[in-house]
């Protein structure tokens, strides 16, 4: 049980009942039904991998549970902007503050800086998170298929091939909320009992997290070996630990055509420049 993954996910649970307690279901309800229409995040994607260019997910993140402090100087509204005029598909803001030093302002700043729609990027485990999303400006949400395993009264820590099963019903209930508010969802696996958990969701958006969110080891090959298992209408999204421009020749040799990527852009003095010279 020791695992950061499972870590992150029980001070999320303290989170979502004392932020429930300080402004009641209903109440935040209200503010995201408030809300303008979101932007078609699903759209932009589409409309760069049709134009034959790679739908890039620009991350802006200030730190990880891995790496530390990943930028000094951290705005998150220059950034975005940075991005936009870069080629940018959409953006991805980190809004954890125990583990990632996000925050609810820097996605709001972001998306006021720039036109692009945005993903909140957090562990969502309760519809409340997603009316919170939506309220914030949100226009797309991650369900992270790992948060959603049920232990196996049969197995240890572990998991060996079979063992491991998802509540899909809560998966499903976050999925259809935020499809109810307008917003996208980006699901993410790393391995391919989680993959079949996914393709049982609507969503065209499959991101394959190339980290494993329990050690925090990085593989792009974990994007590679899934790839035969993914229907040819959905889209393919390889996260985490694209560096260089090999690596972004390895996925889109292999028909990869979307990228979500924060650390290297994080630590490079513009952002905008080092996405235009990574992909460019
Ligand atoms: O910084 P990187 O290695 O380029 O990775 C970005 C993104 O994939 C990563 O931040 C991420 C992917 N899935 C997550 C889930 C939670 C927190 C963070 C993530």
């Amino acid at each position: 049980m020791s695992d950061i993954l499972n870590k992150i996910l029980s001070v999320k649970a303290q989170e979502v009942a004392s932020a429930q307690a300080a402004k009641p279901l209903h109440a935040i309800k209200a503010e995201a039904q408030a809300q303008t229409a979101p932007r078609d995040f699903v759209a932009a994607i589409r409309n760069k991998i049709q134009a034959g260019k790679s739908a890039v997910i620009t991350e802006i993140k200030k730190a990880s549970p891995s790496k530390g402090l990943l930028r000094e100087n951290f705005n998150p509204a220059e950034i975005a902007q940075s991005y936009a005029e870069h080629g940018a598909a959409c953006l991805s803001v980190l809004t954890d503050e125990q583990f990632f030093q996000g925050n609810t302002e820097y996605l709001k700043q972001a998306r006021a800086a720039c036109n692009l729609p945005v993903l909140r990027k957090d562990f969502m485990i309760d519809p409340y998170q997603v009316y919170e999303a939506r309220a914030m400006g949100a226009d797309a949400i991650l369900i992270i298929v790992s948060a959603f395993q049920t232990p196996s009264p049969l197995m240890g820590e572990g998991r060996g091939e079979g063992a491991a099963t998802f509540n899909l019903t809560a998966m499903q209930e976050l999925e259809q909320l935020a499809h109810k508010l307008s917003m996208a969802v980006l699901v993410e696996v790393h391995d391919g009992l989680e993959l079949d958990a996914a393709l049982k969701l609507t969503t065209p958006l499959i991101g394959i997290n190339n980290r494993n969110l329990r050690t925090f080891e990085t593989h792009l090959e974990t994007t590679i070996e899934l790839l035969s298992r993914i229907p040819s209408d959905r889209i393919v999204v390889t996260e985490s630990g694209i560096h260089k421009p090999e690596d972004v020749a390895l996925m889109r040799n292999h028909n990869v055509h979307s990228f979500l990527v924060g650390e290297v852009f994080m630590r490079a003095a513009d952002p905008g420049q080092e996405l235009a010279r990574l992909f460019g």
